[in-house]
This record gives structure tokens, sequence and C-alpha cells, in this order.
């Protein structure tokens, strides 16, 4: 049996999101620096607080994903095996960098918010993501090559997270819906991650991880993949290449579940706010068990839940 860990991605942040995480006292230092890097505003008090447009800045935004996903683990180290598959979506990759050790906790909350300024300054006002699930591959790329937009996430089943400004999606939403989409979705993201949009982000954030230690391969049992092309990060350069290009290239997520597959995973646990990718995992694989943290209503639920992995 392997257990595998995804952390998610911006989108699903909520009031809720800290109930589990927000008062264990091994992540109390996590909260700490993360309410440094959010202005010394506590990150408990801005899910309470803020409106859902607030937690959705991007730079909010991704703080809060990764800080849930670092928190959980920390709170659920006991019972997280030894032997595990990383993997994270989007601003939830780097986070996994995290989850896995080889980066530490601290300096990877650090990163993401240095990545998310990174996006900010090299994004264009009024981008953003939009998904579209039961259009092929070849229709999707040929609407974003006429409204000057791209695919940003290739999810499983023919569904597709596609950036470009706000106006090019409209415009792709409406024609898709004309083709009889299956669904399609603003996605709370405003910026157009995983696109050449964001390749002056890709550059800045390169640099910035020269500076910082990072222990790579992982340790021993842990297989950490990459989301650009779904292998295994076992190099500290070609992995700091791969982390700062997949701001501004497509992600592989249905390649990077079926690597999961392929390494033995047989349960998924989503270590983040919401549901959206322990719900990919149940569709696409329905023989496979695949949980989110907030499928659960107190933190021992998740252990028990855990330990029959671990
Ligand atoms: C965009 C979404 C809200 C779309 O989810 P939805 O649930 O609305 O849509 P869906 O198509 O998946 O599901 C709609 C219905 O179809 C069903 N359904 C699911 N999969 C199916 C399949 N393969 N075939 C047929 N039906 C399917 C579902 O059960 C559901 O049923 P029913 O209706 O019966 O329930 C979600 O995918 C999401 O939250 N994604 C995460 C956000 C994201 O992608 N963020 C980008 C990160 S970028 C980022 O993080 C930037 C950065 O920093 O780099």
């Amino acid at each position: 049996m392997t257990l595998t860990i995804l952390c998610s991605g911006q989108g699903r942040q909520h009031s809720g999101m800290f109930a589990l995480t927000g008062d264990v006292p091994e992540a109390q230092a996590l909260f700490a620096r993360a309410a440094a890097l959010l202005g010394g505003r506590d990150p408990r008090d801005i899910v309470l607080t803020e409106n859902s447009e607030a937690l959705h800045h991007n730079r909010i935004g991704q703080i809060l994903c990764s800080l849930q996903s670092l928190a959980a683990t920390v709170a659920l180290r006991d019972v997280i095996p030894d032997r595990i598959i990383v993997a994270g979506y989007s601003v939830g990759e780097v986070a996994a960098w995290g989850v896995a050790g080889v980066l530490s906790m601290i300096d990877t909350l650090d990163l993401v918010a240095r990545r998310a300024e990174a996006m900010d300054a090299a994004s264009p006002a009024g981008d953003g993501l939009l998904f579209v699930r039961g259009l092929s591959r070849e229709v999707v790329d040929a609407l974003c090559e006429k409204h000057d937009a791209a695919v940003a996430i290739v999810n499983p089943d023919d569904a597709f997270i596609i950036g470009g400004c706000r106006k090019a999606l409209q415009i792709i939403a409406q024609k898709a819906k004309e083709m009889n989409a299956v669904r399609v979705v603003d996605v709370p993201v405003e910026v157009a991650s995983h696109t050449k949009r964001l390749a002056n982000a890709s550059s800045t954030f390169r640099e910035i991880l020269d500076h910082v230690p990072v222990t790579l391969p992982a340790p021993n049992r842990v297989r950490l993949l990459s989301g650009i092309d779904a292998s295994p990060v076992a190099d500290i350069k070609i992995g700091s290449d791969k982390l700062a290009a997949q701001i501004s290239q497509t992600v592989h997520w249905a390649d990077c579940l079926q690597a999961c597959i392929e390494g033995g995973a047989t349960a998924f646990i989503e270590l983040g706010p919401g549901p959206a990718l322990s719900g990919m995992v149940t569709a696409a694989y329905p023989g496979v068990t695949a949980r989110c943290l907030d499928d659960f209503r107190t933190l021992d639920g998740a252990r028990a839940w855990l330990k029959r992995y671990s």
C-alpha cells in the first residue's frame, strides 16, 4: 500500500480551512511565519474575516493554500508513512517540496510568497483562468490559439484549465458552451499561471531558488513528482529548473496522477483547502481511495484514516 499526498493549488480557499490545523502546537511557527508574510495579519483571522474575493487574491491565496498543506503535514506527521508519493498542483508543487522534506517548511512559505510576488509583477492586470470539461485537447488548443490564450493545466478526463486575459476567456467560455462542453467555470485565480504570459516570473523565481537550501534527492522512501512532466524530482538543478518553469509552462496533472498510480499509489489524501484534487482522483480512478482534509470533522478522524496506510 502506498499513500500519495496531494497539495492543493489556488481556488478553494474558504473560511473554515484552518479548523483542523489552526490550534496544532507544532504548526504555530508556520502560522506565525505566514502572518509575518501577510503584513502581520494572522491567516486564521484573515480567512474568518475577509470575503471570498480577498482570499483569492494571488499572493494571499498562494500563501493560504501552501500554509494549509504544510500545517496539515506537521499535524499528521506521526501517522504519515515513510514511504509516500508527493505531488502538488500549481502552487501546491512548491508546498510539495516542503512536504517531501526537500525544503524547510519556513523556506517553503517564504518561497511561495516570493513566487506570488514574481507572478504579480509579471502578470498583466485582468488575467485569469477558466475551467472547461468535455472538449478534446485539439479543440481546446484551437480555441486558445484563436483567442490568445493557452492550456495551463491538463486534468484527467478531458478537463482543462485555460489561462489568458479575462476578455479572451469570456469568449472561449461562450464558444465552449456553444460546442456543448460539459462544464465551463471561471476559476477564482487572478493570474494566467502556467502560460507564457508569466515567462518573466519563471526567470525571477529560478534565480530566487538558487539562494535557498534544497536537499535532493528527497529522503529515501519519498517520491516527489514534477508537474510539468510527471517525472520524479531527483536533482537540484533539474528540479529547480522545472519548479521555476512550471510557472509559465503547461502542468500535466493527469500524467502526474497516472504516475502516482503506476508508482503503486493505492490511496490519496489532499492536504489543502477543498476537494478538487481528491475529487479528480475519485472520478478518474474509481477503484482508488481518495480523501481530502476537509472530508474530516476532526484531526483524529484524519489520523485514524491515515493509520491504515502507515
Ligand atoms: C474548476 C473546478 C471548480 C471545477 O469543478 P466542478 O466540480 O465545478 O466541475 P467538474 O467537471 O469537475 O465536476 C462537475 C460534475 O461532473 C462530474 N464529473 C467529474 N468528473 C467527471 C468525469 N470524468 N466525467 C463525467 N462527469 C464528471 C462531477 O462529479 C460533478 O458532478 P456533480 O455536479 O453531480 O457534483 C474544480 O476543478 C476546482 O476547484 N479546481 C481547482 C481549482 C484549480 O484548478 N485551480 C487552478 C490552480 S492555479 C494556481 O494555483 C496558480 C498558481 O499559483 O500557480
